[in-house]
């Protein structure tokens, strides 16, 4: 005879090997990069993935045959960049994650990456509207509040834009903002979740500390804000010419991409901090924001508002608001003007 406790324990480890069996293709394109690699390493150790297909420019069917080793389930596929490898890699993905593109050196801001990641991720967003319209899609290509904006536009010129599917990730703001103040806090950084709204660079990443109880002031509040808001430049000069943050982004896009599966697999509660098609600003001509959003098996179920903040919040997200109008502005024009092939 079991008890009901035993057989609740079976239903729940069925429910688990059957959500964790459904099959999931994943693709990472740039997937030989500084953030590539060891984000096609952990989404290799998730259960959750099926295939994980590895696309690059340069290198991808190496790291494919070297990450395809690891005795997981999932399969591994690394495409070159041929007419039809960047397609097989996108056909019938479920989570599209892109990390190509160059990233900062000491004395550039995100913006001034924008020359070069703008059509890269232009095109790559091409051939993923053809491929694959239904996926997820998650932006990693700096500058983040520009290249969402530029996906978008490409999603509709082609009209296959869905709102719900396509994210900018900014995992690593609130990952960076929890770890920081768990070092001032003395507090366990696992179980702190500070909540990050805004966009992903310099004075657009608005951590809001109050929400999580906190009350630092003066000067150490100002410090504790502007390292969150240029943790990233902290990465940057001591690679000293070498790159940005590519093993923490790597952590925070498994996580998120992590989420996104879980969400679709059906688990609910599935927060995460996430740039996307948001209402929160659209009466100021702000047409995607970051904060707090609920995951489903559609992709974004719902978006939470930024809720109550202090009057010194308030004014980083005034000026956060400004800079990021300006932003997808400049990704939206640039689509317009530079439709590309
Ligand atoms: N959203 C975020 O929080 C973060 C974003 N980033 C951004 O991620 C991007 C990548 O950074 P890293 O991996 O360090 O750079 P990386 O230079 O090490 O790797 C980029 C990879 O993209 C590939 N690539 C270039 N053009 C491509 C194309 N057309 N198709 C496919 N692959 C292509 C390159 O061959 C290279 O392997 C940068 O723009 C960086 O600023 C970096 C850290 C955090
Ligand atoms: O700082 C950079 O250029 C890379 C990045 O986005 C980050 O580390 O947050």
């Amino acid at each position: 005879m079991f008890s009901a406790r035993q057989i609740f324990a079976q239903v729940q480890r069925r429910s688990f090997s059957a959500s964790s069996r459904q099959a999931s293709k994943v693709t990472v394109l740039g997937a030989a990069g500084g953030i590539g690699q060891p984000l096609s390493l952990l989404l290799k150790l998730n259960p959750r993935v099926s295939q994980l297909a590895l696309y690059d420019i340069r290198l991808a069917p190496g790291v494919a045959a070297d990450i395809g080793h690891i005795n997981t389930k999932s399969e591994v596929r690394g495409y070159d960049p041929t007419p039809s490898g960047l397609g097989e890699a996108l056909k019938g993905s479920e989570v599209v994650l892109i990390p190509a593109g160059v990233p900062r050196k000491p004395g550039m801001t995100r913006d001034d990456l924008f020359n070069t990641n703008a059509s890269i991720v232009r095109d790559l967003a091409k051939a993923a509207a053809e491929h694959a319209p239904e996926a997820n899609v998650l932006i990693i290509s700096n500058p983040v509040n520009s290249t969402v904006p530029i996906t978008a536009e490409v999603f509709k010129s082609k009209g296959v834009y869905n709102p719900k599917r396509l994210f900018g990730v900014t995992t690593l703001d609130v990952v960076r903002a929890s770890r920081f103040i768990s070092q001032l806090k003395n507090t366990d950084p696992a179980s702190e979740n500070i909540t990050v709204v805004g966009g992903h660079s310099g004075a657009t990443i608005v951590p809001l500390l109050s929400q999580s109880g906190y009350n630092l002031e003066g000067e150490q509040l100002d410090q504790y804000v502007h390292r969150v808001q240029f943790g990233g430049d902290e990465v940057v000069q001591a690679k000293g010419g070498a790159g940005s943050a590519t093993l923490s982004m790597a952590m925070a896009g498994a996580r998120f991409a992590e989420s996104l599966l879980k969400a679709a697999q059906g688990q609910k509660n599935v927060i995460e901090p996430t740039f996307v098609d948001s209402p929160l600003y659209k009466d100021q001509g702000i047409d995607y924001f970051a904060s707090n959003v609920e995951l489903g098996p559609n992709g974004v179920e719902k978006i939470h508002p930024v809720g109550k903040i202090t009057d010194y919040e308030q004014k980083l997200l005034d000026v956060c608001l400004g800079d990021l109008k300006k932003n997808i502005e400049k990704g939206v024009k640039f689509v317009k003007e530079n439709p590309g092939n």
